[in-house]
């Protein structure tokens, strides 16, 4: 007999071709497709949304970005660094040293016995945050138990951050694990059970962004931290025109060329320029029950990125 990751491999490549429907046992990504409607919701068949520039029924957006990611995962890690001529890195430095992961709890939970954090992160596809949240942990903090989960919708990424830990010290032990899930519904993770929810350069892709919110909110203990890093909107005119010239013009260039697909970085840039200001976003953020801390968001490189946090009240 099969085994059952065996299975679920021949399974998720039948189901890409179309010709299989039905699942024998619980697949857990797959059950977390389709229930994107979960039951009391509506039918969300006829809502339409956005797919880069294109409008398209909202059922079809999942499996057009979990094309795109599976067909760019295996550059991803090069692509990053070309299109953002390595400044990528610098700004997820700098979203990590800004969260301090490992610290101690006590500061904001009141629960002085907790031992490390216990953090998620959505979206988190090749690893690049999970790995520099448990580096900064052990080697700034001295923190041991702090672990991260990886939880991302595409299975192909994962895999990605998969391999790349072997060269991590985090390699096969409790503190990383990786999860198929989708950000909007996380059925296998419990009600305040989350210290730190990280979101990089993921939530721009969901198709339901508000839901997403809603969903950390749920997840994070009360005084646990939600926090995003997105590309954003540029506050200086001469700056915008030059990055919109070299995302519009470049960039999808660059992808023909590094990783033979144009129409993926397409989406990807347009993907950017859909995406809510700022002060839109706080605003989401709030909506979802966070409390919004100072300014709500710190603009990175005049707002080509930003970091957006919010905090569960401590009486949630
Ligand atoms: C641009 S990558 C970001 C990867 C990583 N966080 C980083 O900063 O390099 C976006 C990721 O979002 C994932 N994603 C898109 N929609 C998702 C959803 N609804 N739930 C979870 N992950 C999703 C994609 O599969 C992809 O791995």
């Amino acid at each position: 007999m099969a085994s059952k990751s065996a299975w679920r491999s021949l399974h998720h490549s039948a189901k890409r071709r179309n010709v299989l429907s039905t699942a024998p046992y619980r697949c857990f990504s797959c059950s977390l497709r389709s229930a994107q409607n979960p039951p009391g919701r509506p039918d969300d068949s006829s809502r339409m949304t956005h797919f880069g520039f294109e409008t398209i029924p909202e059922g079809e957006k999942e499996s057009k970005v979990g094309a795109v990611f599976s067909s760019v995962a295996s550059s991803y890690d090069t692509m990053n660094d070309l299109m953002s001529l390595g400044i990528h890195r610098l700004w997820k430095d700098h979203f990590v040293r800004s969260l301090n992961p490992g610290s101690p709890l006590a500061s904001r939970s009141g629960d002085a016995s907790s031992k490390g954090w216990n953090i998620l992160d959505i979206a988190g596809g090749s690893g690049d945050i999970a790995f520099r949240l448990l580096d900064h942990a052990t080697n700034i903090n001295n923190d041991r138990e702090t672990r991260v989960t990886v939880a991302d919708i595409n299975a192909d990424m994962l895999s990605e951050g998969r391999k790349r830990s072997i060269d991590t010290p985090y390699y096969n032990t409790k503190r990383l694990s990786f999860m198929v899930a989708n950000a909007q519904h996380m059925p296998s993770v419990p009600d305040n059970s989350v210290d730190l929810y990280t979101v990089s350069f993921g939530i721009r892709n969901f198709t339901d962004k508000q839901a997403a919110l809603h969903e950390a909110y749920r997840v994070l203990k009360p005084g646990g931290v939600f926090a995003c890093l997105e590309f954003s909107k540029v506050d200086n005119t001469l700056l915008n025109e030059v990055y919109k010239r070299w995302s519009f013009g470049a960039i999808p260039l660059i992808g023909q060329v590094v990783a033979g697909d144009r129409a993926s970085y397409q989406y990807l840039v347009e993907s950017i320029e859909r995406f809510p200001s700022q002060e839109e976003f706080k605003e989401m953020i709030r909506t979802a029950g966070f409390m919004i801390p100072g300014r709500g968001f710190e603009n990175l490189s005049l707002g080509i990125a930003a970091i957006h946090k919010g905090v569960k009240p401590v009486d949630a």
